[in-house]
Formats: structure tokens, sequence, C-alpha cells
């Protein structure tokens, strides 16, 4: 996949931009503070309609703008591609080759991407919240249907939790819980087993990059650790016994506390190198290394499930790899995989390996071409 031109309006601390994108490698320079890590969050959006910085879409629209509007000319196998989003008060508007989409699950999907910042250290180190995120939003991606489960399960989850926080402690109704206890648990365990499979898929790539970019020396396992645990194969109706006994075990604690307590929305990962856990005994670089695996692992697995390889968005992480690592990562995937880099200085820059790169400034929301082709 190719994004070939990119128009901002009123997005961040872009008033109008048009930034024509069709080389291999774009790379963004420019001071702190200018709007690079804007440009990039603004492909991200413009593919799966949410930012990886904030759940608020109204930090993205400009201070002076009311609307926020991104738009891409994409690439692709299956032909060229129109993509157009609008954010505003009111929400958000999703258009293919000029006809809204009545739903952005019918809209993500169309473009693919896989970025990595420094905050993706927290996929390693932080809150479980970050991970079930990581997961929601790359499987979304890949298999769209899954959002809608998820938006399903959102709901129901939404209900029941109001339902226990309105009891306040006291008894339920008879069956009153029990007709939401169902429709979670059957949802649920859609969502659980599609997060089973892609996690396996996930875990296999990941371990044979980890293992090349460590040079062989660390076995990386990442496994799946859900609210309640299950082996692959079973039958969605002996899931559904355990999901509905496990409601029952914590039935009183739920009804004290008001909230579920279980289900996807308390699903975890776990990263383990050399059978220790990597959270808890990883160093610094090793839950890098860590987290760079994973995303270099979505972007095997989106090329082999989507049949194409996504874009790769990598927002001011070069100068934090060494020669070796930039080295690896940029063989790994030139040719393969558009890339958008942002950076503050060129000196960290492995310029000898790199083919079809251009180089943009980028100052107080302006962007500038400094270079393009061959010449770079
Ligand atoms: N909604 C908005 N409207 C206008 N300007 C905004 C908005 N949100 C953020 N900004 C501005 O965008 C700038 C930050 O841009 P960005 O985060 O892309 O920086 P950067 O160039 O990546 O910097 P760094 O190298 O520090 O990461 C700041 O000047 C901030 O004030």
């Amino acid at each position: 996949m190719h994004l070939e031109q990119l128009k901002l309006s009123h997005y961040r601390n872009y008033r109008e931009i048009e930034l024509r994108t069709d080389h291999q490698v774009n790379l963004f320079v420019g001071r702190n503070a200018q709007g690079k890590t804007n440009l990039l969050e603004a492909i991200y959006v413009l593919a799966l309609t949410k930012s990886h910085r904030t759940h608020h879409d109204r930090e993205l629209i400009g201070w002076e703008g009311e609307t926020a509007l991104i738009s891409g000319d994409i690439r692709r196998k299956l032909g060229p591609c129109r993509m157009e989003l609008s954010i505003s008060s009111k929400g958000k508007r999703a258009k293919l080759n000029g006809l809204e989409q009545r739903k952005l699950s019918e809209y993500v999907g169309t473009l693919n991407v896989v970025l990595f910042a420094p905050e993706d250290l927290h996929i390693v180190k932080g809150s479980p919240g970050v991970r079930r995120r990581f997961l929601d939003m790359e499987l979304g991606q890949v298999y769209p249907a899954y959002l809608y489960d998820l938006s399903q399960y959102q709901k129901l989850l939404t209900q029941r939790n109001n339902l226990l926080k309105q009891s306040a402690g006291k008894p339920l109704s008879p069956g009153l819980l029990e007709v939401w206890d169902e429709q979670l648990a059957t949802v649920g365990i859609k969502i659980m087993k599609k997060r089973q499979s892609f996690i396996k898929k996930l875990q296999a790539w990941a371990e044979s990059i980890h293992r090349g970019i460590t040079g062989g020396g660390e076995s990386l396992v990442v496994s799946y650790a859900p609210s309640v645990p299950f082996t692959e194969g079973e039958s969605d109706s002996v899931l559904f016994d355990r999901f509905m006994l496990k409601l029952t075990q914590v039935k009183e604690q739920e009804l004290r506390r008001g909230v579920s307590l279980v289900g996807p929305h308390r699903d975890d990962l776990t990263f383990t190198i050399n059978g220790r856990d990597v959270q808890t005994f990883g160093s610094q670089g090793q839950q890098r290394t860590t987290a760079l695996s994973l995303k270099l692992a979505e972007i095997e697995l989106i090329a082999e499930e989507v049949g194409e390889y996504p874009l790769l968005l990598l927002d001011d992480v070069l100068s934090e790899l060494d020669k070796y690592r930039q080295t690896q990562l940029i063989e790994t995937f030139q040719g393969k995989v558009q890339t958008f880099v942002t950076t503050t200085g060129l000196e960290s820059v492995n310029f000898e390996k790199l083919r079809d790169a251009a180089v943009y400034r980028v100052s107080a929301g302006e962007v500038d071409v400094l270079a393009g082709g061959a010449e770079v």
C-alpha cells in the first residue's frame, strides 16, 4: 500500500497543507513542537479513525477551526482510493471515493498502518488497558468485523455496569442480571477467540523477528491471558458455561463494587524472554526491543492477512536505535513497506542504506520539500 498524497485542513497545528508523498521513505525533520508527530498522527487517524495519542477527538481539531479534515490518496492492489475523514464536535464522517460510509467499521481496513513511537514501551511496561487498546486497534484494522463485536460488547458492559451501580449493594430482582450475563458471555467469547487466534499468529512472527534483532540470543514469547481461561479448540458451549460460572462466582463482589469483573475488558497479554517475565525482569533495552519486535511482527501479520504490506510510521525512534538495529529495520522493509519517519536531526539517520527517499522540513505547521528521490 502507498499513500501518494495527503491533505490536511484545520488538523492540530496545520491550517491547510497538501503534500505529495509518493516516495518509499519519507523523512520529516524539524525542531521540537513543530508538527512532526501531528503529521504521522494524521495518517494514523486517516487509517483508523482514532488517534494513538488521545481519546478526545476534539483535541485533533485546530484551535481556530471547527472541523478537521484529513484526506489521502491511496494506491492498493484493489485499485486507487481516496479516503476522507472529517472530525467535528458533532462526530466523525468518513468517505471512500466520495461515498459516505454509514459505519466507521466499513471504512477502517482500507488503509493499514503500523506505528512505532517511544510511548509504545508502555505496551510492555504499562497497565493491561494499554495492551488491550493495542490489541483492539491492531485486530480492528485487519478484521473490521471485530470492531463490530467490540462495540456490541462495550454497550452490553455499560448497561450491565449501570444495573450493578443502581443496585448499590442491594440484591437485584431475580433474573435481571442473568439477562445481561448471557449476552455478555456470548459476545465476550467471540472477542476472546479472535484475540487468541490473532495473538498466536503475532507470537510466531514476533519470536522469529526478536531472535533476528538480538542475534539469536533471546527467545520472546507473547501469550494471551484471558479473564476466562480457555484452551484452543474448546467449544463455544464449554467456554460459555465457564464464563457463566465465573460470573456466578464474582456476583456478590460485583454487586458490592458496582462493576463487571469478568470478560474481555479484563484480559491481558504477557511477554517472556528466555522464560522470564519482561515487564518485571526485563531491562529497558529488552522492553524496548520487545515492543519493536511486536510492531514489526504486526507488519508481517498484516501482509499475510491482507495480502499487502501496511505503511510504517516511525515517530522519533531512529535516534533510539543503534546503527545495527536501524540497518536491520531498513533492510528488512526496504522496497516493501512505505515508511514515514520523523526526526529532530538527520545525523541519526543511516543514509547509506536508504533508497528512494524524500526529506521534508517541518516548521510551525508548514512542510517544505528539502530533497526528494535519488539525490537524497
Ligand atoms: N489542536 C491543536 N491546534 C493547534 N495546534 C496544536 C493542536 N494540538 C497541538 N498543537 C500544537 O502542535 C505542536 C506539537 O506538534 P507535534 O506534537 O507534532 O510536535 P513534534 O514536531 O513532533 O515535536 P517533538 O519533536 O517534540 O515530538 C505544538 O506546538 C502544539 O501547540
